[in-house]
């Protein structure tokens, strides 16, 4: 049964009432001063069994206790409870798909059933996770050879999307934890990404990893057959395409039609989305590169986050606090992106990994209901590590004329304490205070009283001034682990998952399908006709024949 639109929710029309009165002046110094002990009421902290602690600090946001109860109450007048059990009940809340939504089945933990369409699916996943488990040992003990009898050195993860942001991401973070296997992504059309990774690799000690849920993505099969054609020009006997070419799908005709061997295809199924899919068969390069145990602890990490949003109260629930503050930004204060800003270079792909996470669920424009969004839904989600951030957008964060919530995240602890542990210091310190100028930001008086102090005067300082205040006010929230383990980097994507879910509850988008990507492939495959010959095309709108012809002219 479909919802209202939002902007009709009686209690969406309490917060919009109460932003028009007061959303202009909150401000988040003053709330410091009215409240010195206010990170003690915005913050929480989520006891990990083995790993640490893990806290969110949002008390520098733009949110009084009205605005906050009010939010509070948003949550639950869009129902998400019941959404949430829907999910985790294998409803098929993919609507436009009919499909479930079980990601979180691929991380149960439970010893519990999950029931899809009226089967238990544990048997199914328990399985392929034990296939993982025993490919990846043989792979890492040797056992696993070559056709020239060499152990694997190399793996060449071919796939786009899903099918790589996930696992090129965590085997990044988790680059600590690697068992030793040199990993490479393939992902772009653009045969330099291929070509550029052949030269770094040998064919008698290297594993292609061909990643597609559908196995129909062009990108991915057009890489792997050029994978697969340069292989053969090295071994020559196809029979040796078996000890080299593993596939990752739910569609195993088509990977046997490629000429996978069915017993080198790891299987996951279709209630498990693209960007949801590193938990699934999906994760093979992460678990060949850290090893399974580490990959089960990964999932254990979401897993524990699972167990978190299911039970926590919507006050006391990391999830749900990010999201209703998402929704507080960019559908009252009209904050159009959102950024992930990892105080950790191993975390250097996080941003870009939600960026689909985030985008290609919630960056919808029709409600479930079919009637389309008289209000913003998903954020253009942006970030590079910290502190690289600093020096190149940080201008704009502090001083632009947008309001940007930026969530920061840092280690307490490296995996690398060199020169005495002064980096590691030195990082914590500029994350510290990022959050800190941003939110107190630095007034006219405190300005004009260093540049006298610097003895600067009359017609030149008051000329400075203005360029050198800093408006605070600029909302942010930290979170802070113990150190990024496979556990703790499990919880935090599942955090923002679940944050993710939550926002499309709100809004009441399908955060689960992406018929957005459909129309460029389609037109891709018209225009590849008109690219298969010198003729002059005049078929298109004025601008894309003379795009090609221009590029027919010049190629
Ligand atoms: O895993 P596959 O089926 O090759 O899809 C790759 C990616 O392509 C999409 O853009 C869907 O077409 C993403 O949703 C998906 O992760």
């Amino acid at each position: 049964m479909s919802k209202p639109l939002l902007s009709t929710d009686p209690v969406y029309q309490k917060v919009q009432q109460y932003y028009d009165a007061n959303g202009a002046k909150i401000n988040i110094k003053q709330l410091f001063e009215s409240d010195p002990k206010r990170f003690d009421k915005f913050n929480l902290t989520l006891k990990t069994p083995n790993d640490g602690d893990i806290l969110l600090d949002y008390s520098k946001n733009r949110i009084t206790d009205d605005v906050w109860k009010l939010l509070l109450q948003l949550a639950e007048s869009r129902g998400l409870a019941k959404a949430r059990d829907e999910m985790f009940g294998g409803t098929h809340i993919n609507i436009t798909e009919d499909r479930a939504v079980l990601h979180t089945a691929l991380r149960n933990k439970s010893g519990k059933p999950v029931m899809v369409d009226g089967k238990d699916v544990m048997p199914d996943v328990l399985a392929v996770l034990a296939h993982m488990k025993e490919f990846t040992n043989q792979v890492l003990s040797g056992e696993w050879k070559g056709y020239t009898g060499k152990k694997i050195t190399d793996v060449v993860n071919i796939g786009i999307g899903g099918s790589d942001l996930g696992p090129l991401m965590v085997t990044e973070a988790l680059k600590p934890f690697s068992k030793g296997l040199n990993m490479h992504f393939v992902s772009n059309i653009d045969g330099t990404h291929l070509a550029e990774t052949l030269k770094k690799i040998s064919a008698e000690s290297t594993l292609f990893i061909i990643a597609s849920k559908t196995f129909t993505t062009q990108e991915t099969i057009t890489n792997a057959t050029s994978a697969k054609t340069w292989f053969l020009e090295t071994a020559k006997d196809p029979s040796a395409v078996a000890k080299h070419f593993v596939a990752l799908s739910t569609n195993e005709e088509k990977a046997t039609a490629f000429g996978i061997d069915a017993k080198n295809m790891f299987g996951f199924w279709d209630w498990v989305g693209g960007r949801y899919s590193l938990w699934s068969a999906i994760g093979l390069s992460i678990s060949l590169s850290i090893g399974f145990e580490n990959f089960e602890k990964l999932q254990e990490g979401a897993y524990f986050v699972d167990q978190h949003f299911q039970t926590a109260p919507l006050d006391q629930n990391v999830p749900v606090i990010l999201a209703l503050l998402g929704i507080w930004y960019s559908n009252f204060y009209g904050a159009e992106t959102t950024a992930l800003l990892p105080y950790d270079q191993y975390l250097h792909r996080f941003s870009a990994y939600f960026q689909q996470g985030d985008m290609e669920s919630n960056g919808k424009g029709v409600c479930k209901s079919g009637k389309r969004a008289d209000y913003q839904t998903g954020p253009i989600v942006w970030g590079e590590p910290g502190t690289n951030g600093q020096h190149a957008f940080y201008q704009l964060i502090h001083q632009g004329t947008r309001v940007i919530p930026c969530d920061f995240i840092a280690p307490a602890q490296t995996h690398n304490p060199i020169a005495g542990g002064i980096h590691h210091k030195l990082i914590l310190a500029n994350f510290l205070a990022q959050t800190e100028a941003l939110a107190l930001g630095k007034t006219e008086e405190q300005v004009r009283s260093e540049l006298e102090k610097a003895g600067m005067k009359g017609e030149k300082l008051e000329n400075l001034v203005p360029h050198k205040v800093f408006t605070g006010n600029r909302p942010t929230n930290s979170i802070v682990v113990k150190k990024v383990t496979p556990f703790v980097l499990g919880a935090l994507i599942a955090t923002y998952e679940h944050k993710i879910f939550t926002q499309g509850v709100i809004w009441d988008v399908n955060s689960f399908d992406q018929w957005g990507v459909e129309l460029g492939k389609a037109l891709a495959k018209a225009i590849e006709g008109d690219l298969a010959n010198n003729d002059k095309v005049s078929s298109h709108d004025s601008s894309t024949n003379g795009l090609i012809n221009f590029i027919k002219s010049n190629w």
